[in-house]
């Protein structure tokens, strides 16, 4: 039996350090990277990603768009991917952002977070806005699993505002989120396996995030222009269950390995020293 999520990033971050890698194989990174903007260039990129970093860090987040663009051949890159950065012992949050009616919701989570699905990661991005209530067939097949789910609450990009900040019934949308996960996170030791997303670009969170009792992925590092001194403002001097997460701000030191490895260090350090 696996261990809950929630326990199981508590002692990766207790290892590893908090900070999140995505794994975002934009085109004009192959070019930088001299690498071909094809599946096979691809798959140099990811897996030099994984090379580099699985052994380091506590999570990697490959980001599935940037793979399914290449079709069959680039999901097969995902499922390697996946494989070899938990054979490393990073965990893997597979960012797709699924969010829909809930019998649907129910195929997502066999394709994500069952056991023995090719795709299954550790945990997966979510959106709650079909209803969070939506989600539950998600939910429940992680607890069940042992996995994790990231749910987006605030999310990095100047549009999400407008229907994140909305309120309804006395309270805003965000905040209904951060509600429903706190519920679904309550009495869990250390930590619930139901997380959320509040990007370190937004400014000011709006929300009370004291009940919430899970991890919250912090989007927005480096290149969307969020450092420490945000991270420090949204989650106060207690940011034990945050991961801040950087893509493009990592990956560019590529291709060398140990380029990237140690930019991804410099920037956890630099972040988990700023924390203290
Ligand atoms: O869920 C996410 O990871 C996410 C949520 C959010 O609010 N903002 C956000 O940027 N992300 C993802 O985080 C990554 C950010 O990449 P960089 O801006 O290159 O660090 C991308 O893969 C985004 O899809």
């Amino acid at each position: 039996m696996t261990a809950p999520f929630g326990a199981r990033l508590a002692e990766a971050v207790a290892a590893r350090g908090s900070l999140c890698v995505g794994i975002d194989p934009h085109p004009n990174l192959l070019d930088a990277w001299g690498l071909p903007r094809d599946a096979a260039g691809l798959e140099r990129f990811a897996l030099t990603c994984v090379e580099a970093l699985a052994g380091e860090v506590s999570m990697l987040k490959p980001q599935s768009a940037f793979f399914e663009a290449y079709g069959s051949k680039g999901v097969a890159v995902l499922e390697r991917v996946i494989a070899e950065s938990q054979a490393a012992g990073a965990l893997v949050l597979l960012d797709v952002k699924r969010g829909d009616i809930g019998s649907t919701m129910a195929a997502y989570a066999q394709a994500y977070l069952a056991e023995g699905s090719p795709l299954a990661a550790d945990a997966v991005t979510l959106s709650p806005y079909l209803g969070f209530g939506s989600l539950a067939p998600a939910l429940d097949e992680a607890e069940r699993t042992g996995r994790g789910v990231f749910v987006l609450a605030l999310t990095s990009n100047p549009e999400g505002a407008s229907v994140q900040r909305a309120v309804a019934d006395g309270r805003s949308v965000a905040q209904a989120v951060v509600d429903a996960a706190a519920d679904r996170n309550s009495g869990a030791a250390p930590l619930g396996g139901v997380g959320l997303v509040v990007g370190a670009t937004i400014g000011e969170t709006g929300v009370d995030l004291s009940r919430l009792n899970g991890p919250i992925l912090a989007p927005g590092v480096g290149a969307q222009g969020a450092g420490a001194a945000d991270l420090a403002r949204l989650f106060g001097p207690d940011p034990r269950h945050v991961l801040p997460t950087s893509s493009r701000d990592v990956l560019r030191h590529g291709p060398d390995p140990a380029a990237l490895r140690s930019a991804a260090l410099r920037v956890r350090d630099a972040l988990a020293a700023a924390a203290r």
